[in-house]
């Protein structure tokens, strides 16, 4: 489930991810919930993945608290030229602590990475030590330019397959050390330190 404020790019990202496309241009805003899926191969397993994108307005918070508890991950999106979109994740991980199930995979996202350092009004060390406090992993990305949006889903993928079948298969996958891997062959300066 895709999860943040308005506007921080929640429907462009799942987009991208589906469907390499950008929706530039005019911005509807989501209403309530909706879903795409996608399948992907997973080293050897085929993953079909459920995406929910969640409307961001406030006025929909209780329609999409009913989906919180059947979500096994969750991509919880902020804009990086937007702090009061940064500042609201707190208030975001309390309402997951409070509907989501407590084994939930939690992914910490600044989204719009491709903006200009002028527009860029949340830092990414700041992301980074949200993560840190709350014990998620961080990565940003950009639904425009395609910034780091498959490893995103890529890796949650991973470990969520890890902890279907992984626990007597491989001994053990650190989605955390897993993003900073990835994100280093694909482009060492947008890697996560
Ligand atoms: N520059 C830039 N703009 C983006 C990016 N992602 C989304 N946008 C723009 O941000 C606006 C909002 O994008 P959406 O994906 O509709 O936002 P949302 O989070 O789904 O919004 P709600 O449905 O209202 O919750 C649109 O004008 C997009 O074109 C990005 O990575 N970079």
């Amino acid at each position: 489930m895709v999860l943040g404020d308005s506007g921080v790019g929640k429907t462009c990202l799942l987009v991208r991810f589906r469907d390499d496309t950008f929706l530039g241009g005019n911005y509807i805003s989501t209403v309530g919930v909706d879903f795409r899926n996608k399948i992907i191969s997973v080293d050897d397993s085929k993953v079909k993945l459920q995406i929910w994108d969640t409307a961001g307005q406030e006025r929909f918070r209780s329609v999409t608290h009913a989906y919180y508890r059947d979500a096994h991950a969750l991509l919880l999106l902020y804009d990086v030229t937007n702090k009061v979109s940064f500042d609201n994740i707190r208030a975001w991980l309390s309402e997951i602590r409070d509907y989501a199930h407590e084994q939930v995979v939690i992914m910490l996202i600044g989204n719009k990475a491709d903006c200009s350092s002028n527009d860029r009004m949340v830092k990414r060390d700041e992301g980074e030590q949200l993560a840190k406090e709350y014990s998620v992993t961080f990565l940003e990305t950009s639904a425009k330019s395609g910034l780091n949006v498959e490893i995103a889903f890529m890796s949650v993928a991973r470990e969520l397959l890890f902890k279907k079948t992984g626990i007597e298969k491989k001994g053990s996958f650190n989605v955390q050390e897993y993003v900073k891997e990835q994100t280093k062959t694909n482009c060492p300066a947008c890697s996560t330190t």
